[in-house]
C-alpha cells in the first residue's frame, strides 16, 4: 500500500483497513480520516499518536479496556481480533500450560483490580517467559507512571500494525 492510495480513501474503506490500528478503536481512524491528506506513513501514526494524547485520563483508560487480556477468555474463545490473536500467537501465549495460563490470569486479575483497566504489551515485542515478569513488575509502578507506559505499549502495538499493513521496517517509522 502507499500514501497516494490511503490518500484517495474514502471513509468507509480507510476505517476498514485502519480501524484496528488502535485494537477495538475504529472512532480514532475514523478521526484521523478527516486530517488527510498524510506525506507518509510517520505522518499517518503521527495523527493516531495524538488523538490518543489528546484525549481526556477517561478516554485514554477506555482505549486501554478495549484490549482483550493476554491469554485471557477471548483467545480461549477464539474471539480476538486477527491481529490480537497473530501477536499472542507470536509471543507464544496460544501455547502456555496450564500452569502458566492460571499465573497469568491471577496476575491479569490483580492488575485489573489495582488500576482499573487491563494489562497492555505490546506480545510481539515479547515472550511467554517475559510477560509474567513485565506483569508482576508494573503491577508495582504507581498508577500515573503506569497510564503512561501502557498508553506507550498501545503505541507500539499500533505502529507495528501499520508497518505491517505498508510493508515497512517499525524501527524506521
Ligand atoms: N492486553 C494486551 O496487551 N493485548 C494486546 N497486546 C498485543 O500485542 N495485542 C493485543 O491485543
Amino acid at each position: 500500500m502507499d500514501m497516494e492510495k490511503v490518500n484517495s480513501m474514502d471513509f468507509g474503506e480507510f476505517v476498514d483497513v485502519f480501524g484496528n490500528i488502535i485494537e477495538r478503536c475504529p472512532l480514532i481512524a475514523a478521526a484521523v480520516w478527516s486530517q488527510r491528506p498524510f506525506s507518509d506513513v510517520e505522518d499517518l501514526e503521527k495523527h493516531f499518536f495524538a488523538f490518543i494524547d489528546a484525549l481526556p485520563q477517561s478516554g485514554q483508560e477506555g482505549i486501554l479496556r478495549c484490549h482483550p487480556d493476554l491469554a485471557g477468555r477471548e483467545l480461549q474463545q477464539s474471539t480476538l481480533t486477527a491481529e490480537s490473536q497473530r501477536e499472542q500467537a507470536g509471543a507464544g501465549l496460544t501455547s502456555l500450560s496450564a500452569a502458566e495460563q492460571l499465573q497469568l490470569a491471577e496476575l491479569n486479575a490483580l492488575y485489573r483490580a489495582r488500576f482499573g483497566f487491563p494489562f497492555v504489551l505490546a506480545a510481539r515485542l515479547s515472550n511467554r517467559a517475559a510477560v509474567p515478569r513485565e506483569l508482576a513488575r508494573r503491577l508495582r509502578c504507581p498508577p500515573a507512571e503506569e497510564l503512561r507506559t501502557a498508553l506507550g505499549e498501545v503505541k507500539k502495538i499500533g505502529r507495528l500494525r501499520l508497518a505491517d499493513l505498508f510493508g515497512a521496517d517499525p524501527a524506521r517509522l
